[in-house]
């Protein structure tokens, strides 16, 4: 399943990610620790799972993982080189070099902008080509997705969810990203589409040897799509592994217990 695998893109080490909770008049302030001391690396030709429960640390670890999360604690490293201590534009090329696809790309994606604007946005914000040339990279992007061209004059709101989803998966490609980090990309859409958008995920990783972190509570998407598979529990990485070695011989009882919660194989 895996391309050439190189050194890693993104790496995380010994992140933390603590929330201070105000008790208010009743009860004493809290620390909420949602990532607990992570340690992650993806490289160009991996799919890297996380899987966990709800409230394991996912969603945090990703925003860490695309630079919308300043760890409490810990170095984020974009190839080879911590980003807290590179300049501006060092840091808007990591942003360049991660996409991001969410849950949901009914809120993901702005209602009123059509399809070519939601594509050519992120090129424009970033100053790359002509009106004209931009359009064209919008195209071939719907291209690249599986959507007619015929789709950009469209609303978001007026194709399927599974085509909306195709196109925030688009617009995540537009400025050419090493890593794409998609958060539960599926869970929001129908059954009848959701293996559909998991291989084309699969397709784009290998055509663009892009490096992809796949995060999801179900192990058997997860399983499907990843290379490697991280198991994540109360903000913590419990297991680690080849990902056909964690689902067939998991080495943690916390995975076995996923595992045994999961339901039937994944029709594809
Ligand atoms: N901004 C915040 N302030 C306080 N607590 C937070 C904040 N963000 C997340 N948390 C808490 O941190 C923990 C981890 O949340 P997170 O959303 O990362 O988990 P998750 O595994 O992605 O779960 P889900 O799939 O339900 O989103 C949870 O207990 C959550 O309530």
């Amino acid at each position: 399943m895996s391309n050439t695998v190189q050194s890693p893109v993104i790496e995380l080490k010994d992140i933390h990610v603590h929330h201070k909770i105000r008790g208010g008049k009743l009860f004493s302030p809290r620390l909420v620790k949602a990532v607990n001391g992570v340690d992650f690396a993806v490289s160009r030709g991996e799919t890297v799972g996380i899987v966990g429960e709800s409230g394991c640390g996912k969603s945090t670890l990703a925003s860490v993982l695309v630079g919308l999360q300043e760890p409490t604690s810990g170095t984020v490293l974009f190839q080879g080189e911590p980003v807290g201590r590179r300049n501006a534009a060092a840091r808007k090329s990591f942003g360049r070099s991660v996409g991001v696809v969410f849950q949901d790309p009914a809120t993901a994606l702005n209602p009123r902008m059509s399809i070519m604007d939601t594509l050519t946005d992120p090129l424009r914000v970033h100053g790359i080509g002509t009106a004209a040339s931009r359009r064209a990279k919008a195209l071939a992007l719907l291209s690249v997705v599986g959507l007619p061209p015929s789709a950009a004059s469209a609303l978001p709101s007026q194709v399927s969810g599974g085509q909306r989803q195709r196109v925030a998966i688009a617009r995540s490609l537009a400025l050419e990203p090493e890593v794409i980090v998609a958060d539960e990309p599926t869970s929001a859409l129908d059954v009848s589409v959701r293996a559909q958008v998991l291989n084309l995920l699969t397709d784009l990783k290998a055509q663009l040897n892009l490096g992809m972190v796949f995060i999801s509570h179900d192990i058997q998407t997860v399983r499907y799509v990843s290379d490697r598979i991280c198991v994540m529990n109360a903000g913590q990485i419990v297991e680690e592994g080849d990902a056909a070695q964690v689902f067939d011989t998991p080495s943690n009882d916390y995975t076995r217990t996923l595992l045994g919660a999961a339901p039937a194989l994944l029709e594809h």
